[in-house]
């Protein structure tokens, strides 16, 4: 397959309410949309995850549109690929930048789909059809704030609470989530924002029954997250820390963790993504689909990617309403009863709405 034409879109739009976590808030999300063209007049999407600011890793949208724009179209535009494979393999001489990469990938992925008339989903190897859900929720206000919207998304059907926490909003918050919900699946998310030093209070958290802490220490730690997981009964899921396979490879046979978390953009995209639960599973670790409050097109990414059977726990792919007044895909993404139905049509299985897509770009530009 070729890509022939590609357009890049900057595209900026407001969330419902602003999402906090322990690395900062912001509402309006602002993220690149990549369209690849094949000759025939076919279209795969692929959505950077990286955010506008540097703060859940190095890259932002701009430099994301530098990395797209000076080399990897470049690289790959009008070149044979037998398979989307064989993209990574053919942007290694690109170091890191991760999320640039997976935007580009990501749409060969959807294209090759669509050639082949068939569901991402199933072109990725996946099974289910249909996945569980849960619900990431930011750092509130108030424990009251907090306590209402467990108990609305609880009523909703989401199927796990992941709880934002930081230094000064931990143990007591959890607390009193575990005296108000005793039952409810539960998990909290510290992004990074603790020491091994804290290491005592972090141990306050085995008392309330979680499923997991993700990522409590440095991103590029995992020295002391072996520490950790040897003095806490808590699982440690690792987030930030997840690069690549060898990345999960090391961090399994370090003991630093129990758990991953898979992000597609933050491994370079859907190959190694599938790579890195390929090795979980052969090594008994679970996996979940993580979020990046996106829209549409990465969200319908991640809703495949997750149909591969060690996608084992919820993941974060809420409903588009969770966050937007009107996604960018039609239909957009649904949750019944703590679930979603994988769509059956080629490609992502939902089409860009390219109304609304004009609507929220604020710049775009084509390569052929
Ligand atoms: O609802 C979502 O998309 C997940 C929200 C979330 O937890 C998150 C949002 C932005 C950056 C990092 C994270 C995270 O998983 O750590
Ligand atoms: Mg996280």
């Amino acid at each position: 397959m070729k890509v022939t034409e590609v357009v890049l879109r900057q595209m900026k739009m407001r969330m419902k309410s602003p999402f906090t976590t322990s690395f900062g808030t912001f509402q309006d999300k602002e993220f690149l949309l990549l369209e690849a063209k094949d000759e025939n007049g076919l279209s795969g999407w692929g959505e950077s995850v990286a955010f506008h600011s540097p703060w859940y890793n190095e890259e932002t949208l701009k430099t994301n549109w530098h990395m797209l724009e000076d080399f990897i179209i470049p690289h790959l535009l009008n070149k044979e690929i037998s398979h989307p494979d064989d993209v990574s393999g053919m942007l290694s001489t690109i170091r890191k930048n991760n999320m640039a990469k997976s935007t580009f990938e990501g749409a060969v992925w959807e294209l090759y789909a669509k050639q082949k008339g068939i569901p991402l989903a199933k072109a990725l190897g996946g099974s289910k059809s249909q996945i569980d859900v849960g619900i990431s929720i930011g750092i509130q206000n108030t424990f009251d704030d907090l306590l209402s919207l467990i108990e609305e998304y609880v009523n909703e059907g989401y199927k796990r609470m992941k709880v934002k926490i930081k230094p000064g909003w931990d143990v007591e918050v959890m607390r009193e989530v575990r005296k108000h919900f005793p039952k409810v699946p539960l998990m909290a998310d510290a992004n990074s924002a603790y020491r091994l030093k804290d290491i005592s209070l972090l141990k306050q958290l085995d008392e309330f029954d979680l499923m997991m802490i993700e990522q409590p220490l440095a991103s590029d730690d995992i020295i002391n997250h072996a520490v950790l997981q040897r003095e806490i009964s808590t699982p440690i899921c690792l987030d930030e820390s997840i690069h690549s396979y060898e990345d999960a490879r090391k961090a399994i046979e370090l003991g630093s963790c129990k758990i991953i978390n898979i992000k597609i953009g933050r491994v370079g995209g859907l190959t190694e993504a599938k790579r890195i639960h390929d090795l979980c599973q052969e090594l008994g670790i679970p996996v979940w689909c993580g979020g990046m409050l996106e829209a549409g097109i990465g969200r319908a990414h991640n809703i495949a990617l997750t149909t591969l059977s060690n996608f084992i726990m919820p993941g974060d792919t809420a409903a588009s309403s969770r966050y937007w007044e009107k996604d960018i895909i039609e239909p957009e993404v649904v949750v019944e009863n703590g679930m979603i139905t994988i769509p059956e049509m080629p490609g992502i299985g939902y089409d860009p709405n390219l109304e609304t897509i004009k609507q929220f770009t604020v710049f775009e530009k084509t390569y052929s």
